[in-house]
């Protein structure tokens, strides 16, 4: 069944209000994302994987998977599209503190696209059920970047840029091999399958329950 992103955010809510709560939510999210890489791949260890971070919680699930791949070996680069003050969740800001005393991932902020290494996997974890309107910077350097790196590309819920309701795209967009989304496909996702690569929705712990009156 596919679900409108008004009721994803509906579910969500009432899970968290059962004490289900989002950062809970947000670490089985980047787990499980972790888990069809590692699937993907068989062994991520020793692989330079470069995870791009919004400032929402989209990123926040970027940030759980550079913990989790960390935990498998992989040389894990994290660049945060801004600064660390600005992150605007509080789970975001949860993980985000817990890789400041993880020095087995390098930490990057502002958006720079400079990089002086070629990564085998990118992680697009920019923007998910929170994007409107054109995409600003440093989003769109981000964006640009990725589509012109040749390497294994996972989106975090959805390509960044692609409305994950409507199926139109912003300005720019990625083009990914793989898409994890989670709890239940959002209508929009499944109608650009060229831009989401493998699509898979994993379930992240929300109660059933939460669903009621919603769907
Ligand atoms: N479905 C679930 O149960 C869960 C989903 N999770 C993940 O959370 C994201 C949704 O997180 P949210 O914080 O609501 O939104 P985003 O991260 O997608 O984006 C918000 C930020 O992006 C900025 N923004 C929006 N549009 C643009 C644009 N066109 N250009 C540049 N920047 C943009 C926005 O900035 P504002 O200034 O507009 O406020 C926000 O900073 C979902 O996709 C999942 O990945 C959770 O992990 C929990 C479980
Ligand atoms: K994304």
């Amino acid at each position: 069944m596919e679900i409108t992103v008004e009721q994803m955010y509906n579910i969500e809510n009432k899970g968290h209000d059962m004490g289900f709560l989002k950062k809970f939510m947000m670490e089985n999210a980047g787990a499980a994302a972790v888990r069809r890489l590692v699937e993907k791949f068989g062994n991520v260890e020793s692989k330079n994987i470069l995870i791009f971070v919004g400032m929402g919680n989209n990123g926040g699930d970027g940030l759980v998977m550079a913990r989790h791949l960390a935990g498998y070996g992989a040389k894990v680069t994290v660049m945060l599209l801004g600064t660390p003050e600005n992150i605007k969740t509080e789970e975001s800001n949860w993980n985000w503190s817990i890789l400041e005393k993880m020095p087995s991932v390098k930490l990057m902020t502002g958006g720079s696209t400079d990089f002086n290494f070629n990564p085998d996997i990118i992680v697009d974890g920019i923007l998910g059920t929170g994007i409107s309107g054109e995409i600003r910077e440093p989003y769109a350097s981000a964006i640009n970047y990725i589509n012109q790196t040749n390497c294994y590309k996972l989106a975090v819920d959805v390509p960044s840029g692609l409305d994950p309701q409507t199926g139109e795209t912003a300005n720019i967009y990625t083009k990914c091999d793989m898409t994890v989304t989670f709890h239940k496909m959002k209508q929009g996702i499944p109608k650009r399958k060229d831009l989401t690569g493998e699509l898979f929705a994993e379930k992240i712990g929300i109660p059933p329950e939460a669903e009621e009156g919603i769907l």
